[in-house]
């Protein structure tokens, strides 16, 4: 069984094609990128995938159960998480209550209510309690330990990258979704965590379909890249074969453009697309 599969997938807002006709497969353990100017429709592939937006015709299939029309609770339910591209954090709460946030899937008596109201050695003690070394596995995992009791709000951007990204390992995923995660980061900040998502692939064994404007951070990372540009495909192939495809480096560089560099590398851009 395919682990997650998009087929001949097509939104239209009014009169936009925003995804037309998207296929591609993607392998228990894969990183998945999805690359392609602004514009290009890669959010809303994300959108449809967690149902967000229900897709005008196709198919997302994640272990053998097609997910369209379902809700995006029962999306996550199904084991698939999410970032977002800008922070989404509660700022008044700390970092620990944040995470546990990602826990909420699995509560039985509610968010902290349970250890508050009825003391450790009662069943929704216990629970709590439980959700809480969970939620202290990802602090070690991620190391954000310092951070454990600061507020969000008051923390570096990288930081908070971070443990959003803490937030929804909480939800125990097998397909992690995450939209843009060095969007905004410095070059140290990126670099740390092209590491935390290798870890998550190599030891969490979670599959990550990744949306990312930093061309060398998605070749150092990849195992496959589907490149889109005006909703359609361009192609899908290792980053070898991506950084190289004539159409992907017109996308990037513009028609009047020649490659001089043998290597074919893109430019790495923000996220407004700027060089
Ligand atoms: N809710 C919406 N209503 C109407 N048009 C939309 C909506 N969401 C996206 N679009 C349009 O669909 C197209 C694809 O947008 P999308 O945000 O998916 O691109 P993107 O590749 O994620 O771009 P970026 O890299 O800038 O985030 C754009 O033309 C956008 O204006």
């Amino acid at each position: 069984m395919t682990f997650f599969s998009v087929s001949s997938l097509s939104m239209v807002f009014g009169g936009l094609k925003a995804l037309d006709d998207i296929t591609f497969d993607v392998a228990q353990g894969e990183v998945f990128a999805i690359i392609g100017p602004n514009g290009a429709g890669k959010t809303t592939l994300f959108n449809c995938i967690n149902c967000i937006y229900p897709p005008s015709s196709g198919a997302v299939v994640f272990k053998g159960v097609n997910l369209v029309g379902k809700k995006p609770d029962r999306v996550a339910r199904a084991g698939i998480a999410r970032t977002f591209q800008n922070i989404e954090l509660f700022d008044r709460m700390n970092t620990m209550e944040n995470i546990m946030v990602g826990r909420h899937l699995f509560m039985k008596t509610g968010l902290f209510r349970g250890g508050f109201m009825w003391g450790k050695r009662s069943f929704a003690g216990k629970e709590e309690q439980a959700h809480r070394r969970k939620v202290e596995e990802i602090i070690d995992l991620l190391e954000l330990q310092v951070v454990r009791n600061s507020f969000v709000g008051a923390l570096p951007y990288g930081t908070r990258k971070k443990i959003e990204l803490g937030r929804a390992l909480a939800a125990e995923p097998e397909l992690l979704l995450l939209d843009e995660p060095c969007a905004g980061m410095n070059a140290e900040e990126k670099q740390d965590m092209v590491f935390w998502i290798k870890d998550i692939q190599d030891e969490l064994g979670v599959t990550i379909l990744l949306i990312e404007h930093d061309m060398s951070m998605v070749m150092d990372i990849s195992d496959r890249i589907l490149a889109l540009n005006f909703g359609k495909t361009i192609t899908i192939g290792t980053p070898d074969q991506v950084r190289c495809h004539p159409e992907v480096l017109k996308a990037y560089l513009g028609e009047d453009e020649q490659v001089q560099d043998a290597t074919c590398d893109i430019q790495a851009t923000d996220s407004d697309g700027k060089a």
